[in-house]
């Protein structure tokens, strides 16, 4: 009790010691969230990797917003995609090393690469008992918990040198999905009792279906297909979206690999960020069950008025799934992603649930719209509908946010590589002011 009491004493201490005044912010023209007053990102650094196109800067101050693209290594995304759709083949492979080198492969360089990725996916004896005997219920968890003992197991886990950072990048991206899915394995054996499998990847599958393989041995073509196309679009999203950002922060310092990605980690598991996908799901079953006609426009507005104000659903006053600091008009994921959900819940014969996820996006942008009423475009985000597609392909809850990471430590490698070979690197280093008067020490006998 007395534990207890000193911590509440000091955590109320905490409601003094972190109170600065808003006004201040706008007297020292502070950019909180390293934002401009248009909402805009304040311009940091130069890239070659990918690039989020939201708005357009209008000349004389401020900016129009315009529907989003995206592209990797200045190819637009939406090409990639559909590129890999009418060959009916998987993608993700050729997407990482378009990132990772700045070049398309050709057939046989990517065959290469998908037989170096396979290679390179078994995991340490240690760290695969460590993943069964620490268990653990959060696989983003887990899974930076994995990555920092990767450094154990490396011989030059220090080294910065370009062969050597590649061969990391490798190794990483090689062995995200045989941590996930053995830690989702590990974790439905020890919380619902199911029995444990430990299947090993297939030399001849794709990242996309040896995942799948491993995490479920059942599944279809197209469930490794849709999955495949998911990683696509989450590989990469600039230097600016917070967990590359810490990842390039980290990697500033000239640390380890493994610190730099578990700091990413880190960062992505935030429901503001890569945990939104989850927030999603949670938040769109709580509204099949309070929302009582699914096409009722006007209860739907009614409860996500609320959920605005407060009152209802996490009490957050979030609608997850919409919003973003650059997209405005549309997000170029969510509009595919949409277009996915939509095929496979006809499929699947969940088409009653996607008019519905639909309908919410729609009403919960012009809900926020009027409520908020802050001159914001907002639109649906990659998280919106990406949820809803791994549910459709029989994926559990517990790896969605582990799935973004999945895909987005090919982003974080390609970031992280960057950082540390351009030529004129600096540590990152913003300022703070400070805002507490300077005071004279008092002696511990006369306080
Ligand atoms: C992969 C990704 O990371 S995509 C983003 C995933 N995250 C989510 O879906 C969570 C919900 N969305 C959000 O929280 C925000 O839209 C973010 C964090 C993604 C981007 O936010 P920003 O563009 O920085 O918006 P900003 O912080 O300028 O917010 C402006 C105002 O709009 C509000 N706002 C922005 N998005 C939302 C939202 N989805 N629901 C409710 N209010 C929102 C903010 O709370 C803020 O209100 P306030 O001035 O009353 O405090
Ligand atoms: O860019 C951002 O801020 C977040 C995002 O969409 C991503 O990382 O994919």
């Amino acid at each position: 009790m007395k534990d207890e009491f000193l911590i509440y004493k000091l955590s109320e201490k905490m409601k003094d010691c972190a109170k600065i005044d808003n006004d201040l912010f706008k007297k020292y023209d502070v950019k909180r969230g390293l934002r401009n007053d248009d909402g805009t990102g304040v311009l940091v650094g130069l890239t070659r990797i990918g690039n989020v196109v939201g708005y357009e800067r209008i000349e004389g101050g401020g900016m129009k917003p315009i529907p989003g693209k995206l592209f990797y290594r200045g190819y637009d995304v939406e090409d990639l995609a559909h590129g890999v759709m009418a060959d009916k083949r998987f993608g993700f492979e050729e997407v990482a090393y378009l990132l990772l080198s700045g070049d398309l492969p050709d057939r046989d360089e990517l065959e290469d690469f998908r037989k170096l990725l396979v290679d390179n996916t078994a995991l340490e004896h240690k760290t695969f008992m460590n993943i069964l005997e620490l268990e653990g219920s959060n696989i983003m968890n887990i899974l930076a918990r994995s990555v920092l003992e990767l450094y154990t197991f490396d011989e030059n886990p220090d080294d910065t040198s370009r062969d050597n950072l590649m061969r990391q990048s490798i190794n990483l991206i090689a062995k995200f999905p045989t941590i996930i899915a053995y830690a989702y394995n590990m974790l439905r054996h020890a919380t619902f009792g199911r029995s444990l499998h430990v299947r090993h990847p297939r030399e001849e599958l794709s990242l996309a279906a040896n995942f799948l393989y491993m995490l479920m041995k059942d599944f279809t073509e197209l469930d490794a297909r849709t999955l495949d196309l998911l990683l696509m679009l989450h590989a990469e999203h600039g230097g600016g979206n917070n967990s590359t950002f810490s990842v390039r922060v980290t990697s500033s310092t000239g640390t380890d690999t493994y610190s730099a990605i578990a700091a990413g980690i880190g960062s992505l598991k935030g429901p503001l960020h890569g945990g939104a996908n989850i927030q999603v799901v949670d938040m769109f079953h709580h509204l099949q069950e309070n929302i009582t006609n699914w096409s009722d426009i006007k209860e739907i507005d009614a409860y996500f008025e609320r959920m605005l104000r407060k009152e209802v659903y996490n009490k957050s006053g979030l609608i997850y799934g919409i919003g973003h600091a650059v997209y405005t008009i549309s997000d170029p994921r969510a509009l595919l992603l949409r277009e996915l959900a939509r095929d496979l819940a006809k499929e699947k014969g969940r088409e009653k649930e996607f008019a519905f996820l639909e309908l919410l996006e729609d009403r919960a942008i012009k809900t926020f719209a009027r409520v908020k009423a802050n001159g914001k475009t907002v639109s649906s985000n990659v998280d919106f509908y990406s949820g809803f597609v791994y549910e459709m392909i029989g994926l559990p809850h517990e790896i969605y946010t582990p799935l973004f990471a999945m895909a987005r430590i090919v982003g974080w490698c390609a970031h992280r590589n960057e950082e540390l070979n351009f030529q004129g690197k600096r540590i990152i280093r913003p300022a703070y002011k400070t805002v507490v008067t300077d005071q004279d020490y008092v002696p511990l006998s006369r306080r």
